[in-house]
């Protein structure tokens, strides 16, 4: 692959990045594995990305003050495609493109609380699987009875570009109606591979299944498609098995501002503008309170030497991170014991997802997830303090 004219890559990266367009040619699907250039590495681990679905923690919480049920699946609609943006974009704005993140050691940890006039919401984010790399969350907010849980793996491929499909789910629980929406995740694809300014773009279509019947349809589709805009979408919310008597139709970028209106009278109902909502700030604790689990206490040496432009000493840090890892990983099999998760289990039974994922025709696809995953509430009551340990030894020693 050639160089393009008004390239972002650094000039003394050209060669590494050239060497990395070709590699990834003939990448064998597991992202973990693929090698980039310095300049384009994150100091962030995937673990922390699980954050990305309550940055706006009143929009979080807003279904569950709507007593009006295809209202309530409107909100859950809203609220997910506000998420869009932190998801998929938040690197590249701020960043100037989008980053290999860190690659998730088994059993690590993104914990924190986002406190604002929602009250306060909480999450918990484990690596719940290395081989494949699974993350799974729990975010919940008890005063206003909202729960968020998912866990989700890539699998990745290269035509033309990186392509990446999303292997998981999320389940939205709202207490005072007991009712559960299964959350579908988009396919993605990197755009700006080769001038060295990638971003992410969606792909294909994602559904929210409510338990009470409704069904959001979202399409998604960039630049030169439909609308000419990156980042676009169109989402379609219809009694579930009726999509031709629409109840409510959005459309918009979801890095930008989109509209919801009634899909009969077109008035608008609702609207989203990511200029004018701020983000609330997740509070995580000091990193010298940390656990030594805990994603940034963890990564920090690695971060460090990231930032400093330093590669031996990044890569001299990882390897003690992977060989300690390693250690682990043998002494479990000399064991014969695998590695406990401190607040997640896999499930044996998942009726629930089951019937809603059939409604969109989902699938589960456990032997890519390395199972079904679950809050587990009495592992989490263990947790709080200390962390299990004498159920897990802490790996990285405090100096
Ligand atoms: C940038 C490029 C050169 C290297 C490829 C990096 C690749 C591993 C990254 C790029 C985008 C990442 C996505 C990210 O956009 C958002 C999410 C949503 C989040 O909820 C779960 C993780 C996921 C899918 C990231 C996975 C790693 C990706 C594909």
């Amino acid at each position: 692959m050639a160089e393009k004219e008004g390239s972002a890559v650094p000039p003394q990266a050209k060669g590494s990045w050239g060497s990395f367009l070709k590699s990834i040619a003939s990448f064998n699907g597991d992202l973990s594995t693929m090698t980039a250039p310095a300049f384009i590495l994150s100091t962030k681990s995937l673990t922390e990305f699980s954050s990305y679905w309550t940055e706006h923690p009143a929009v979080f919480a807003a279904p569950a003050a709507e007593k009006d049920a295809a209202k309530r699946a409107m909100l859950v609609l809203k609220w997910f495609l506000s998420t869009l943006k932190q998801q998929y974009a938040s690197r590249s704005e701020k960043l100037g493109s989008e980053k290999k993140p860190l690659n998730p050691f088994l059993g690590e940890l993104f914990l924190g609380t986002w406190e604002d006039a929602a009250g306060t919401t909480q999450l918990v984010s484990e690596q719940v699987s290395h081989h494949p790399p699974v993350t799974a969350y729990s975010i919940w907010n008890s005063q206003q009875g909202v729960r968020l849980e998912g866990y989700n793996a890539q699998k990745a491929s290269f035509k033309t570009t990186i392509n990446v499909k999303q292997i998981g789910h999320a389940m939205l629980h709202l207490d005072e109606f007991d009712e559960d929406y299964l959350i579908t995740l988009p396919s993605l694809h990197i755009e700006s591979l080769i001038t060295g300014s990638p971003y992410v773009e969606l792909n294909g279509s994602t559904y929210i299944q409510s338990s009470t019947g409704f069904t959001a349809r979202i399409d998604y589709s960039g630049k030169g498609w439909v609308s000419g805009k990156k980042n676009t979408f169109t989402a379609v919310l219809y009694p579930q098995g009726k999509e031709k008597e629409a109840i409510y139709k959005a459309e918009g970028q979801w890095t930008d501002s989109f509209q919801i209106k009634d899909a009969k009278t077109k008035a608008v109902v609702d609207t989203f503008d990511h200029k004018s909502m701020k983000t609330t700030p997740l509070t995580v604790a000091p990193i010298e309170e940390q656990d030594d689990f805990e994603t940034r206490r963890a990564w920090k040496k690695v971060s460090d030497a990231i930032n400093q432009g330093n590669m031996d000493l990044t890569s001299a840090e990882k390897t003690i991170i992977e060989n300690r890892q390693r250690e682990m990983r043998q002494q479990e099999k000399d064991s014969g014991r695998e590695w406990e998760r401190k607040f997640f289990t896999r499930a044996l039974q998942f009726p629930l997802f089951e019937q809603l994922a059939k409604i969109v025709g989902e699938g589960i696809n456990d032997s890519q997830t390395n199972g079904v995953w679950e809050f587990d509430q009495q592992k989490a009551d263990a947790a709080k303090s200390p962390f299990h340990p004498d159920v897990n030894p802490p790996i990285y020693e405090r100096k």
